[in-house]
């Protein structure tokens, strides 16, 4: 039986807001609350429909594989992105060249999700500046063959491709966002996106900065 909580007309705005809390005081990235986000935007995928499901399938594996560094004996050098990093730079815990010993390293694992954050700043944009005669899965597809697309597959492109026609028309979409009409999406998304991009910034400057920006 579902549980009530996934019953629950949600929404998005608490989701995004969830970004918010993500950075602290000296802009590090707070894990816990980033993999709240993310599990906010998988449970709002899900309720777009069953064609969605191997992405969110692969969202929530990454998204458990944060959970499990975030419980295991080591849980305290997983609090931030950063203090992940160092860790596991030092102490070897990373693939840093070829897949080998650490499929489920903190570092690879969390640079899919920031690939995918990218991803979804470039598809809230879009939404954001949309008009009502924009398509939702023309912004999705254009957002994610300028992002994420690089890195998968032909075949992974391909079934995205796929999935994005089966998303609802932009009212729809906005109304599943549970925000209330248009102009409050608009002004929501306007609010939400500078924070996600700080976000993405922040961890983009501190994966480059250490060459872990194509971990294997
Ligand atoms: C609402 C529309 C949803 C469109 C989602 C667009 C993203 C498309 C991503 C397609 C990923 C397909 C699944 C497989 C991925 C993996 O191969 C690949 C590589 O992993 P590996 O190196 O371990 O092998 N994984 C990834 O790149 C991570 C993908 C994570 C995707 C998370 C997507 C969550 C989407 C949340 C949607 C929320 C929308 C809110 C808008 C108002």
């Amino acid at each position: 039986m579902a549980d009530n909580k996934e019953d629950q007309k949600f929404c998005l705005r608490e989701v995004l807001d969830v970004f918010k809390s993500c950075l602290t005081e000296n802009k590090e990235v707070v894990i816990d609350h980033y993999v709240a986000g993310w599990r906010g935007l998988v449970r709002f995928m899900n309720s777009l429909g069953s064609v969605f499901s191997f992405i969110s399938k692969d969202a929530v594996t990454k998204i458990q594989i944060m959970v499990n560094h975030r419980s295991g004996e080591n849980a305290k050098h997983y609090a931030t992105i950063q203090s992940m990093v160092k860790y596991e730079l030092e102490n070897g815990l990373v693939d840093l060249t070829k897949q080998g010993s650490f499929p489920t390293s903190g570092c690879r694992t969390l640079l899919r999700l920031h690939r995918a954050l990218r991803w979804l700043e470039l598809f809230l944009e879009r939404l954001r500046t949309s008009t009502e005669d924009s398509k939702t899965c023309v912004m999705c597809a254009d957002a994610y063959n300028e992002s994420l697309a690089q890195y998968h597959p032909w075949i992974i492109r391909k079934a995205a491709g796929v999935a994005f026609f089966a998303l609802p028309g932009r009212p729809t979409f906005f109304e599943v966002m549970n925000v209330g009409p248009p102009e409050q999406v608009v002004a929501m998304l306007g609010d939400a996106l500078p924070l996600i991009s700080e976000v993405y910034q922040v961890t983009e400057e501190l994966y480059s900065k250490h060459n872990l920006l194509d971990l294997p």
